[in-house]
Formats: structure tokens, sequence, C-alpha cells
């Protein structure tokens, strides 16, 4: 068991990330006094039933009294009104951060907020499921996975550090960026393959010579794990498109022209071209099975919550 890093921190939005934070604190002694807010009374219910914390609010405000850090946990479309609501009962001093899977907006949004003896740091961790609410979250979820923290030119640096520590206190590593860099990097590698996967699994389903049975039946387990991720939730990943639209459209963008070269190589039959695209991409998936980055492998047989009856046995090691 770990020092206490905080004395009292406070989650407000207790989904798959704030339960999830809540149980490192909670099962790794990470902070003396936990506060949870929510919206919902069943959420917040619920979050009791599961005992994830030490005190449980409807109201923001009363949730971040005292609170030496205060984590927003929300869709990130939700993070200025709930900056806006806390604002007033911020401790002096206090750190206030986030897990929102876009950070320009985020600071957009919530900066204007915040008075100017707290320390704001944003953050996201590089690390979910397609689960969602307060029953989805676990213990190792951030373990061996990257925690991204974007303060600004003018945070004090001292409550990075002290951020950084306790996200390496959950098992996550700790990488420094400026907001607008993650989201460059965040669209390509998240934002940009989850609209793919929305896209291919309504195509599918749209398509009106292959029926809904047949498209279950039928499916390899490439469309399988596709609509695994387009199982995501619909709410924070219709905020996530809408905030960081600039960078997923650039992204988008260059992803349709290299469709297109390869569009022309199947109509023109140019094989090598086919190959040596697909030669270049397995050697980007070895290296980073090699480096243990791989979540599916990384995270088989410890996700408690996963119901789907497609969660079967791990690939053979490649
Ligand atoms: N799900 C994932 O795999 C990951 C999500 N994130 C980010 O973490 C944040 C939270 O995501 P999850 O925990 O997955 O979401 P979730 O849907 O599991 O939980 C969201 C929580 O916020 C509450 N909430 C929703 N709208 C609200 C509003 N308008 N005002 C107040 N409370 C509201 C919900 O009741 C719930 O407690 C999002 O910004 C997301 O982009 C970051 C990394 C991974
Ligand atoms: O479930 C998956 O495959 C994910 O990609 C999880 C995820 C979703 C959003 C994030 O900002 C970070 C990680």
């Amino acid at each position: 068991m770990n020092a206490p890093h905080f004395e009292k921190v406070a989650l407000i939005g207790i989904g798959l990330i704030g339960s999830s934070i809540a149980i490192n604190m909670r099962e790794r002694g990470l902070a003396r006094e936990i506060a949870i807010a929510t919206r919902r009374p069943e959420t917040l219910k619920r979050a009791e039933e599961l005992g994830l914390g030490t005190s449980y609010h409807l109201d923001t405000a009363d949730a971040v009294r005292d609170a030496d850090l205060v984590i927003l946990c929300l869709p990130v479309g939700s993070c200025g009104a709930a900056a806006a609501a806390m604002a007033p009962s911020l401790k002096p001093g206090a750190i206030v951060s986030d897990v929102g899977s876009v950070k320009a907006s985020v600071v957009q949004q919530v900066q204007p907020h915040l008075p100017a003896n707290v320390h704001f740091v944003p953050g996201h961790p590089i690390a979910g499921t397609e689960q969602s609410g307060p029953d989805a979250g676990f213990l190792e979820l951030f373990e061996n996975r990257w925690t991204i923290l974007t303060p600004l030119p003018e945070t004090d640096e001292a409550a990075t550090q002290r951020l950084r520590a306790f996200w390496e206190a959950t098992g996550a590593m700790v990488e420094i960026m400026t907001p607008e860099h993650h989201d460059l990097v965040l669209a390509i590698v998240s934002h940009v393959p989850h609209l793919i996967a929305y896209n291919i699994v309504g195509t599918a389903a749209d398509l009106e010579t292959v029926t809904q049975s047949e498209v279950i039946k039928f499916s390899a387990s490439g469309f399988r794990d596709f609509t695994r991720i387009a199982a995501s939730d619909p709410t924070m990943w219709r905020d996530i498109f809408l905030t960081n639209r600039d960078a997923v459209l650039e992204m988008l963008a260059r992803f349709s022209e290299d469709l297109a070269s390869l569009q022309r190589a199947i109509r023109w039959g140019d094989g090598d071209a086919l190959f040596d695209l697909f030669s270049r991409t397995r050697a980007i998936r070895r290296s980073i099975v090699q480096a243990g980055q791989d979540t599916e492998e990384a995270n088989f047989g410890r996700l408690p919550h996963r119901k789907d009856s497609w969660n079967e046995t791990p690939p053979a090691a490649e």
C-alpha cells in the first residue's frame, strides 16, 4: 500500500474511467477521501453500492469542496459546464485535471472558469474498453498504458509532477506534450480508427443483400473486432468528433488519399503495391506486439466486466 498522494480527491463522473481511478485509489491507498459526483441518482447509487468512494454527491460544487485533486471523468463536451459549476467551491492550490480523449477543447472549455489560485493539468489515459458506466471499471486498466498530461505553459511544474506521480502509482507510464500535438496524434491512432469501425459496421448493416443475421453469422474476426469498437459509448464518441474536428478531418483526408491509391492498385491489378503495403503494416503490428502495447493481448483475461460472447480464446502469440 502506497502513502496517500492526496488527502481528498473528487471524481466528477463515475463511468469506466472514473470508477477505474476510484478502484485504484481504494486498492492502492492513493487518497484518504474520495468524493464522487454524478448527475444521475441511479449512477450515484450504483457507485455507492460498489463502494467506489467515501462520499457521494449530486451537486458538483459540494463534491469538490476541500479536494486537493479534482478529476473530470465526463464526456468531453460536458467539461465546460462542470468546470463552471465547481469553480466557486475549489480549494485554493487544488489541482484540477480531466481524462478526456481530446485536449485542446477541454483546455478551451475549462480554463476560463478556473480561479487563478488552482493548478490546471489536463490529462488522458490511453487505456479503455468499449464498456461504460460505474460497473465497467477495473484495477489493472492503466497498468503499462500511457497517460498523457498536457500542462499549459503557465502550469506550476510541481503540480504536474504530483499528478505524474499519482498516475504512475496506478501503473501508468506518463508522457507530457502540448494539447494540440496530443489531438493530432490521437486523431490518427484512435479517433479515425473508431470512425472507420462505426462506418464499416454501419455499411454492413445497411447492405440490402446481406441480412443482419448473415452479417453476424459469417463475420470473420476482423469484422468482429470492428463491431467491438463500434459498440463504444455514443455520447463519448459524438463529443470526440465534434471537439477534435480539425485534426480528425486532416487525418481523414490523408486516409482517403491512401484508400484511393489502394482502390487504384486493385483496379489495375498492381499486386506489388498491395504486397508492399501489407508487408509494411505486418511489420508495424509485429513491433507493437513485441513492445507489449497491444490492448487486446495485454487485456485478455483481465476484463472482468466484458460480457460479449465473442470474447474468445486469445490468439496464439505472433
Ligand atoms: N472509454 C474509454 O475507453 C476512454 C474514455 N476516455 C475519456 O474519459 C471520459 C469518460 O469516459 P468513460 O468513463 O468511458 O465514460 P462513461 O460513459 O463510462 O462515464 C461518463 C460519466 O459521466 C457522467 N455524465 C455523462 N454526461 C454528463 C453530464 N453532462 N454532466 C455530468 N455527468 C455526466 C455519466 O453519468 C458517467 O458517470 C471521456 O471524456 C472519454 O473521452 C479516456 C480514455 C479511454
Ligand atoms: O477500446 C478500445 O479499443 C480503445 O481504443 C479504448 C480507448 C478509447 C478512447 C480513448 O481515448 C483511449 C482508449
